[in-house]
């Protein structure tokens, strides 16, 4: 990676480090550990919440609340997404990784990409730089992120990337190797990211904030949408809570901005970490979206909302894909905790960084070299 050898200053030393603690804390049977209140991945309806009746929407906010401060996972319904757009993006990850002849996702290839755009081939980078001396094998990914293009609004022409530059950092597929590519990702991304803006509204109203109060950090927003394939193990294990897994899919992480909005091909596959410290396999809902808070909200909050940590394991003998939209407010704003989340007894825990800073940081610390 180009960029990996810069210096590094005091708050990407913070991002990275307060990450892997966190991490490590409940991993190690930490933080979280002695809650008594039951794990519950709640299904939330949310079609009340685009009523124009304050009290609607806030009763969904409500039922996030509970959520967040939960398990930090929920599934969503009623959010208005066609099924027919989410398979169109699920089949088209499926002929991406498969069609697409191997030299031609190498021209693709994220080391050429200092945002970490483009294509990932298996065993490239690792969400826990824990598992690096294990014989894990990661999925294929390919990631794209926030234009102006992609946005149904259109934006406010400000984005700005990762590390602050006027620049946009995607790569695509010719249209004739995969043909629709980009038609197909503009409708996916272009309805997701309205799904985001929507719940990032919802999310204030949870914290009991003025439902607009986000809106201005929303205008040119970072989101990245990754497709993802894992392939089907030869020899898939059940889940076993006494015995350490040996993880084929994703290790176990947090995930970095505001929120994850994930569409998955299977229902099998993705597991949560409970405050006692078990996986549970997130379950499934048909037509939902499986949404989890990430390290923003956690920060904003100063902890009481949870980004929880999770892992990919695929225990059936089928291929799984996979596409999350990672939600970030803009790039170039700060995330600097919520004056409500802080008493003179419980000071902030997380200084001020740039979400752009933030996140490129984090992405940095899953290069092997990095
Ligand atoms: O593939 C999945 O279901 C989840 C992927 C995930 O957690 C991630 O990419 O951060
Ligand atoms: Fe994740």
């Amino acid at each position: 990676m180009a960029t990996a050898t810069l210096p590094y200053s005091s708050t990407q030393t913070e991002a990275r480090q307060a990450a892997q603690q966190y991490l490590d804390s409940r991993l190690a049977n930490g933080a979280g550990s002695k809650e008594q209140k039951p794990f519950t991945v709640p299904e939330i309806n949310i079609a009340p919440s685009f009523s124009s009746s304050l009290e609607d929407r806030k009763a969904v906010a409500a039922q996030i609340h509970d959520a967040c401060t939960n398990s930090g996972f929920f599934h969503i319904t009623g959010h208005g997404i066609p099924e027919e757009t989410r398979q169109k993006i699920l089949a088209l990850a499926k002929r991406f990784f498969k069609t697409l002849p191997r030299e031609k996702k190498e021209a693709l290839h994220v080391k050429n990409s200092q945002y970490f755009r483009g294509y990932e081939p298996a065993d490239f980078t690792y969400v826990n730089p824990g598992d690096w001396s294990e014989e894990d094998a990661a999925p294929e990914t390919k990631e794209g992120g926030y234009e102006a293009g992609l946005d149904p609004t259109g934006g406010d022409g400000q984005y700005r990337e990762l590390d602050g530059a006027d620049v946009n950092g995607n790569v695509w597929p010719s249209e004739d190797d995969v043909p629709g590519f980009y038609e197909t990702i503009k409708e996916y991304y272009g309805q997701v990211l309205s799904l985001a803006r929507h719940l990032l509204r919802l999310f204030a109203l949870s914290l009991d904030l003025p439902e607009d109060s986000l809106d201005a950090m929303m205008t040119h927003p970072g989101g990245i949408a990754r497709l993802l394939y894992y392939t089907a193990p030869p020899n898939p294990q059940p889940l076993d809570p006494k015995q350490k897994d040996k993880e084929i899919g994703l290790g176990a992480h947090s995930d970095y901005e505001c929120f994850t909005i994930l569409l998955c091909s299977s229902a099998s596959g993705l597991e949560i970490l409970s405050p006692d410290d078990t996986w549970i396999p997130a379950p499934a809902v048909e037509g939902s979206f499986i949404i989890n808070v990430a390290d923003f909200l956690m920060r904003w909050t100063n902890g009481v909302y949870k980004s929880t940590v999770h892992r990919v394991v695929n225990r059936t003998k089928n291929e799984r894909y996979s596409v999350p939209f990672f939600f970030s407010i803009n790039y170039d704003q700060m995330v600097e905790t919520l004056p409500s989340c802080i008493s003179p007894g419980n000071p902030s825990k997380y200084p001020p960084i740039r979400a752009g800073e933030y996140v490129l940081e984090r992405l940095r610390a899953t290069a092997k070299d990095g």
